[in-house]
């Protein structure tokens, strides 16, 4: 089984129960991935570093520089529709293609589970001759967007001689209440949450005495927007009776400089094991955190930097079921926070989600379905 992801870490975390999911039914599994193949083989699995040197955040600054009416118009508008966003998402997986049909080649799998943004991965099925299954992220709709991707990479498909395929499956990553009027796409399947193992000392650490709050912006939003966007809110958090946890992963806070005295700060650290502590989350709205937000049964402020436009379908999906509030970073101040806290609506909603969320398939349940598919 070739499980191929973007190079992001929340674009590969969402495949790793269901990679896991095949390796404990018994089959081969081996990860295509670039820039986080480290992050893959913490979690117990063989990797192959497709593009080695790919950096996303230098992806991202040539798409902007190369296109700059695309940067001017379509990027600063919410990407509800990703097919708007071809050249983008097709330059980040350009580097991918060479090395994913090699390992095609070498790997000869019997299928292949791609992530949604991850057009290679149905690359890699065409290439195989196998079927391909697609984990959805966030509340994106797929749509157009392959088609519009490939067709930014109609030479690689050619000189490769490969095709577009579809999926034989679609795997959501959201409930069905979060995808609000929008139809499924294919199976639903509940969040398990995987954040890579940690040791959490010589005990179990403490229920903390007073409300703690998580703020955390994912793992590609203050590397490519800058860590200011966060610095409005650690200031707003200075101001509420409360404590928070400044979770920001592997990132140098030291820019920030001193933070409030009720605000500490983490290295990386399993979101789920940060949360299972904490009254509520602030973030910057990517798929995974706010599935594992709802894990935690706690309500969430989606705060993006303002000039983030991906998070607008997670944001909407948040607002309207009402399992949080939503703001863009630079506006969050003190009684956004308090309100985040206080307001019991929006954690009966969360528990509500949560509910719905736990009695979806197990990604063990799911793979067995796969494989019924694909033998059936
Ligand atoms: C920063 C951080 C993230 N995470 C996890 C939470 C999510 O599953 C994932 C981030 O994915 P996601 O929320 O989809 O956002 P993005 O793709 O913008 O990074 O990383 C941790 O487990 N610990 C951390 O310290």
């Amino acid at each position: 089984m070739l499980f191929v992801s973007s190079p992001g870490i929340g674009h590969l975390f969402p495949l790793i129960q269901l990679a896991w999911g095949f390796r404990t039914a018994g089959h081969d599994v081996l990860i295509a991935v670039a820039e986080h193949a480290d992050r893959a083989a913490a979690a117990g699995l063989e990797v192959v570093d497709v593009a080695p040197d790919y950096s996303a955040v230098k992806v991202f600054e040539q798409v902007a520089k190369d296109n700059p009416r695309f940067a001017e118009t379509v990027a600063t508008r919410p990407a509800i529709d990703l097919e708007e966003w071809g050249v983008q998402i097709a330059a980040v997986n350009r580097p991918l293609v060479d090395g994913t049909m090699a390992l095609v080649d070498d790997y000869r799998p019997d299928l292949v589970v791609y992530e949604q943004g991850a057009t290679v991965g149905l690359l890699a099925a065409d290439r195989a001759g196998v079927p391909a299954v697609q984990r959805n992220q966030s509340a994106w709709r797929t749509r157009g967007m392959h088609r519009s991707i490939a067709s930014f990479l109609t030479d690689l498909m050619d000189k490769h001689q490969v095709s577009l395929p579809e999926p034989v499956a679609t795997i959501e990553s959201f409930p069905p209440s979060l995808l609000l009027e929008a139809e499924p796409e294919g199976w639903f399947m509940r969040w398990v949450p995987y954040g890579g193992g940690a040791v959490l000392g010589d005990r179990l650490p403490p229920v903390p005495a007073r409300p703690e709050v998580a703020i955390t912006m994912g793992t590609i939003e203050l590397q490519a927007f800058g860590i200011g966007a966060v610095e409005p809110i650690i200031a707003a958090a200075g101001e509420v009776d409360a404590d928070f946890v400044l979770a920001l992963g592997d990132l140098d806070i030291s820019p920030l400089g001193t933070l409030p005295r009720n605000v500490r700060a983490v290295g990386w650290t399993p979101l789920h094991t940060l949360l299972r502590t904490c009254t509520a989350v602030v973030h910057h709205g990517g798929g995974g955190t706010v599935m594992t937000a709802i894990d935690a049964g706690i309500p969430q402020l989606l705060a993006p930097d303002p000039r983030d436009q991906f998070q607008h379908t997670a944001r909407e999906a948040v607002s309207r079921r009402g399992i949080g509030l939503v703001s863009t970073s630079d506006k969050v101040d003190a009684d956004l926070l308090r309100r985040l806290i206080g307001d019991e609506s929006l954690r009966t909603a969360a528990r509500e989600v949560r509910e719905e969320m736990v009695a979806l398939p197990t990604p063990a349940e799911t793979v067995r379905r796969i494989v019924e598919r694909i033998s059936g």
